[in-house]
């Protein structure tokens, strides 16, 4: 089917340009805009032509090591405000993960708090008491979820086990301490072990670790090490968001557990399958994964979604055909959260070493790294250098390898603070790179372009499961950061193009790279191709082939493209209305926030301002909210261009519906002339009827009037535009 949609608009294209007598300013305009169409299409089949799959066999990866020989897995977990993120979210994505089925000798969990909050350590602190009855207590009865707050709301005490209760009672009671630190009620005080946040303001602090909890006897079966990090920042140093928040987890870790895997998730994202870590060490330690495979990543879906998928954002139908076309290709992107990567990898390491290119690639001489090299490379702390050598001197994985050092807090600061990084390569080679507020694509692609591939491990039941916007505006502002980092990436030195151009990125994977990166771009020629309708009602013109059998051409693109993609939703086993929410929120998301991401990324490039990492709001959903999946609005400029488009289509089709009693009267046929217009017109309002409600909607359910005025001014002026020098 894509195929042949793609053929069909190769069709249009050669058809508008072979159809010269038609030259006319929309006809070109909409030459442009189909070409690029039709670009972006090759992109989306070449990208999803060959689709993969990758299913993992437990028991074959015990062939390889004994259970009791797993290799260690640090896991780092950030947060970055406990009024967005809330502590009792995030102290259920640590449960979950303290709970995995591993030997707990060979898991450490970081958490890193960018707010440098004392409610979140405080949170963490009464979790760990917790956490030695939850986890052996899941141990014990194979539990599946296992953050509690999704494990108690859907299960009741006659089906289950003689502690179920008392730990039911348990995870309540810290669930209202949190609840009541968080309101106020009880508000942490700041003496004692908390006396270090006294002095602390959100954007200028020191750096503050503290390890929570040490699994000191060494039981496999008991709680895993939990550190606590709060890197230092101060305002004139740049923090660079989360990515540099990843970065001095890898470099405190490193000092203590030195863990060859590191498994990251956003404080949103809790254990749905505990045996995930097996899962995905059967990729990282397959005998070609060990040398090909630089992270395993695992899809992101979301629990308690909103119906239907209102807001478009639940991500289900398009990674299963994209993310599998990926998976195909040479891996998947690396999406920021349940990913698993290697720390060489994250060292800068490349796929096609042999040790001694490995030496001379980081300066190694005698055996090991130059010191001068070093601290070049990876700072001033002899500490880390030489864990760094270690991890990277590991070519294949060797059980009983013991790269633990201690949790050994001394030189663990001096790697967290704000100056560490300056004139060494964190954020550019070494680490997660700074530069995009996708910096999870960005590292990514980077590994891809040295010529490491990635591979998707989906095991059933779903690995990872985490909380999505539960309003448009936290997915409008969601969509503009990636639209925009995504774009930043385009435009960068990493830009795809080179990557196949001068590194190892592969053909295809650089075009699905391009699509995607591609995302707030295309904002651009659909905004153009949106107000084509428009002018030409406008101004009496027409843009679509008025006569057989060229008017075919483009009804069948439309028909066969709305096809298509219902046919992956019912397959996907979504509904038909989650078919049509996404597809009018791909028309208003792409010509609001991405637009919106667009312009960013230009003023960026213009040196006018910065772009930020806006964080999202977590929330569990209300279940029974009857205004779910209802548009709400601020003042935002986000809803200026979507606005405008709207109040654009209106006016043209007023002004159809007013010509077209004009001919009436006159008992003319003529009217019937522009009909593809004015269909493609009122098919945008209905795209749009979110925010057709907004504009006659009350408080937040209405757009605020300073935007109409702002929208209407545009429209204004595009009407004026078009009538003063476009009329014929
Ligand atoms: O300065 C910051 C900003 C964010 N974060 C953390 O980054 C994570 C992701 O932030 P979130 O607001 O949840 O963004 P999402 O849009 O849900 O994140 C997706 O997109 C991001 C890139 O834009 C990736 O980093 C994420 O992993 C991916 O889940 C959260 O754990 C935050 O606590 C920080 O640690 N420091
Ligand atoms: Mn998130």
């Amino acid at each position: 089917m894509d195929s042949l949609i793609f053929v069909l608009l190769l069709t249009l294209v050669s058809f508008r340009l072979y159809s010269i007598d038609h030259y006319s300013f929309p006809w070109f305009v909409a030459f442009l805009c189909e070409s690029w169409f039709t670009l972006t299409w090759f992109t989306t089949i070449s990208t999803k032509w060959t689709p993969a799959i990758t299913t993992t066999h437990l028991p074959r990866l015990f062939l390889r090591v004994g259970e009791g020989e797993l290799p260690r897995v640090d896991v780092f977990v950030t947060t970055a405000d406990p009024v967005l993120e809330p502590p009792i979210i995030t102290v259920n994505t640590v449960l979950s993960l303290l709970a995995l089925d591993y030997p707990a000798t060979s898991l450490a969990c970081y958490v890193s708090d960018d707010a440098c909050s004392p409610l979140t350590y405080y949170a963490l602190l009464e979790a760990t008491k917790f956490a030695k009855l939850w986890v052996p207590f899941c141990k014990k009865y194979h539990v599946q979820v296992r953050a509690p707050f999704r494990y108690f709301t859907h299960t009741n005490s006659h089906s289950h086990f003689p502690e179920w209760s008392k730990i039911k009672e348990e995870y309540e009671q810290l669930d209202r301490k949190i609840q009541n630190a968080c309101q106020k009620l009880n508000p942490v005080p700041l003496v004692g072990e908390y006396a270090v946040f006294s002095k602390t303001e959100r954007k200028n602090h020191q750096s503050i670790i503290k390890v929570i909890w040490e699994n000191k006897e060494g039981l496999s079966d008991g709680v895993p090490h939990l550190i606590y990090i709060s890197r230092e920042k101060r305002p004139q140093h740049p923090h660079h968001h989360k990515a540099g928040a990843m970065n001095v987890l890898t470099r405190v870790s490193a000092l203590m557990t030195n863990a060859p895997y590191i498994l990251n998730v956003d404080c949103d994202m809790h254990v749905n399958n505990p045996k995930i870590v097996q899962h995905a060490l059967c990729i990282l330690m397959d005998s070609k994964g060990e040398k090909e495979v630089a992270f395993v990543q695992c899809p992101q879906r979301f629990y308690d979604t909103v119906k239907d998928d209102a807001y478009g954002n639940q991500l289900v139908a398009l990674p299963m055909y994209i993310g599998g076309g990926f998976a195909g290709l040479q891996g998947i992107i690396y999406a920021g959260t349940n990913c698993f990567h290697r720390r060489k990898v994250i060292y800068g390491l490349s796929p096609d070493y042999d040790i001694q290119n490995v030496k001379k690639d980081f300066g190694f001489t005698n055996g090991t790294l130059s010191e001068k090299k070093t601290m070049h490379i990876f700072g001033t702390s002899k500490g880390f250098a030489e864990s760094a050598n270690q991890a990277l001197e590991e070519t294949t994985f060797t059980p009983n390898n013991n790269l633990f050092k201690s949790l050994d807090l001394g030189a663990a600061y001096e790697v967290a603070s704000c100056s560490y990084e300056y004139s060494t390569t964190w954020g550019k080679q070494v680490g997660w790179l700074y530069g995009s507020t996708s910096e999870d694509v960005l590292t990514g692609l980077v590994m891809h372009t040295k010529g490491w591939r990635s591979e998707v491990c989906s095991p059933d039941p779903m690995a990872f499961m985490g909380c999505s916007p539960q309003d448009n505006l936290g997915q409008m502002a969601q969509h503009k950061r990636w639209s925009s980092g995504l774009f930043d990436i385009f435009l960068s030195k990493h830009c795809p193009i080179f990557g196949t151009l001068f590194g190892k990125l592969q053909f295809r994977e650089c075009l699905a790279y391009v699509w995607i990166t591609n995302w707030a771009l295309r904002s651009v020629p659909e905004i153009c191709y949106a107000l084509l309708p428009a002018y030409c009602i406008i101004t009496n013109s027409r843009f679509l082939p008025n006569k057989e059998p060229g008017i075919w051409i483009p009804t069948s693109v439309f028909v066969m493209y709305h096809v298509g993609t219902l046919s992956e939703h019912l397959i996907s086993g979504l509904s038909a209305r989650t078919w049509w929410n996404n597809q009018r929120m791909g028309r208003i998301t792409t010509m609001t926030s991405c637009f919106s991401g667009f312009l960013d990324i230009v003023l960026k490039r213009l040196r006018i301002c910065d772009t930020v990492f806006e964080i999202t709001k977590k929330e569990q959903a209300s279940s029974n909210d009857e205004n779910a999946g209802r548009f709400t609005f601020n003042e935002s400029p986000i809803f200026v261009p979507g606005t405008a488009i709207l109040l654009i289509q209106l006016a043209a089709l007023v002004t159809s519906w007013w010509r077209w009693q004009q001919c009436f009267v006159k008992n003319e046929l003529a009217y019937a002339y522009g009909l593809g217009e004015v269909f493609c017109s009122a098919y945008l309002v209905l795209c749009y009827l979110p925010l057709l409600k907004g504009l006659f909607g009350e408080g937040k359910y209405g757009i605020p009037s300073s935007t109409i005025i702002k929208a209407t001014l545009l429209a204004f002026l595009f009407v004026y535009v078009c009538n003063t020098f476009f009329i014929n």
